[in-house]
């Protein structure tokens, strides 16, 4: 059976993508390349390009392809752009995903995975956070999420259509073999945009504030390496397979770093002792955030296997550098 990768031409699709090649399945991409690139796509792969609202294509590529499951990555993803743009941002991620969903049920394709977020959570009392806490979302964007969690909930009952949702934390770095990475133009993501800075692609890197109450005063995050991630998603995959039942589950590997602890390993890592500039806080960001992992790993059995803040940053930094040499 074939699995219909939404937003397969992006940063994490196009891992999922390789990833699926790699275990000898077959996947189908949909992606209106809003902010994915066709070139991020294997040319063996089918590529359809297009929007997930866009019924009639699905039904088509129902129609010629035998798809047991959907992948839905497609979506807008940047929270500081959701606060100055929520309508856009419950368009695409709400209320297309609704047309999604429907063409799913009509189409009967009985599993759907669903690229949830930590945003979902908000500024959380207690870390690390399990799936059982109240989610309240500090952001357009995380509440456009939680809002097609609760769709796929209600759907579930009224259709045959299980669902995974993964609630990924930080996702960083890029693909080990160097085949993906994180091409977004304009990138706003701490790793990338330190990246950049340290390849002199930008004169200097903003921290978003030092007075959070942390360990340093800036904000802490659970990054986790992109192919640990989409190896949860094939983890899910043969989980609702194999019968599995609905099922909510964080995708972090349970420790935090902090803006300025990701700093400096970059700039360890790359060896160029960058600039950092001091600025305001940045609207929607909670202080500290990190993943209980419990459920993924006993209920889907992952295995993360680059739970390392270098290996990271290193992956992530020679994938910037091919970009700046137009290697890609
Ligand atoms: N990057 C992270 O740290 C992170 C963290 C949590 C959750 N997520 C979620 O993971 C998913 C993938 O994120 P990403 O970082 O790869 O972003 P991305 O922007 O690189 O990928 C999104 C892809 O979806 C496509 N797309 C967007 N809207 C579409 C539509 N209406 N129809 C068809 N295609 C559409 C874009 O062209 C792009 O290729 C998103 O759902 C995001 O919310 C990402
Ligand atoms: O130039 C920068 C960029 C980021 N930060 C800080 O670094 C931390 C991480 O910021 P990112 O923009 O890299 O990531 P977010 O935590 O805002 O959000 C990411 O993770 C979320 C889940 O936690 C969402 O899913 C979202 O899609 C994804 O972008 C934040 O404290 C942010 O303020 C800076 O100080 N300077």
């Amino acid at each position: 059976m074939a699995v219909l990768v939404t937003g397969g031409a992006g940063y994490i699709g196009s891992h999922m993508v390789l990833a699926l090649l790699d275990s000898g399945q077959e996947p189908i991409v949909l992606d209106n390349l809003s902010t994915g690139f066709r070139g991020a796509v294997p040319d063996r792969v089918d590529f359809y390009e297009g929007d997930i609202s866009d019924e009639g294509l699905i039904d088509d590529i129902c129609a010629k392809h035998s798809i047991d499951a959907i992948i839905h990555f497609a979506a807008k993803t940047v929270v500081p752009e959701s606060i100055l743009d929520p309508l856009g941002y419950y368009l695409n991620n709400t209320v297309k995903a609704r047309a999604l969903i429907d063409s799913a049920a009509r189409n009967r394709i009985c599993h759907f995975i669903f690229s949830s977020t930590a945003a979902v959570y908000g500024d959380v009392q207690t870390n690390p956070v399990t799936e059982k806490d109240i989610p309240a979302p500090m952001s357009p964007y995380g509440r456009s999420k939680l809002m097609t969690e609760w769709m796929l909930e209600d759907v579930s009952k009224a259709h045959d259509l299980n669902y995974v949702i993964l609630r990924y934390f930080n996702v960083a770095g890029a693909d080990p073999h160097g085949r993906a990475g994180q091409s977004t133009a304009n990138a706003t993501h701490l790793i990338k945009v330190a990246c950049q800075a340290a390849l002199g692609m930008r004169a200097s890197i903003d921290v978003y504030g030092t007075d959070y109450p942390t360990r340093d005063g800036t904000c802490v995050r659970d990054y986790i390496h992109v192919t640990d991630l989409v190896h949860a998603h094939l983890d899910a995959l043969a989980y609702l397979r194999a019968g599995g039942a609905n099922l909510k589950a964080n995708c972090g590997y349970g420790r935090g770093f902090s803006v300025r602890q990701v700093v400096d390993i970059v700039k360890l890592v790359s060896g160029v002792d960058f600039d950092v500039r001091i600025v305001e806080r940045r609207p929607g960001d909670p202080p500290a955030i990190i993943a209980s992992n419990e459920r993924v790993t006993s209920e889907l059995g992952w295995k993360p296997r680059h739970d390392d803040l270098q290996f990271v940053v290193q992956s992530a930094l020679s994938w910037e550098k091919r970009l700046q040499e137009h290697e890609i």
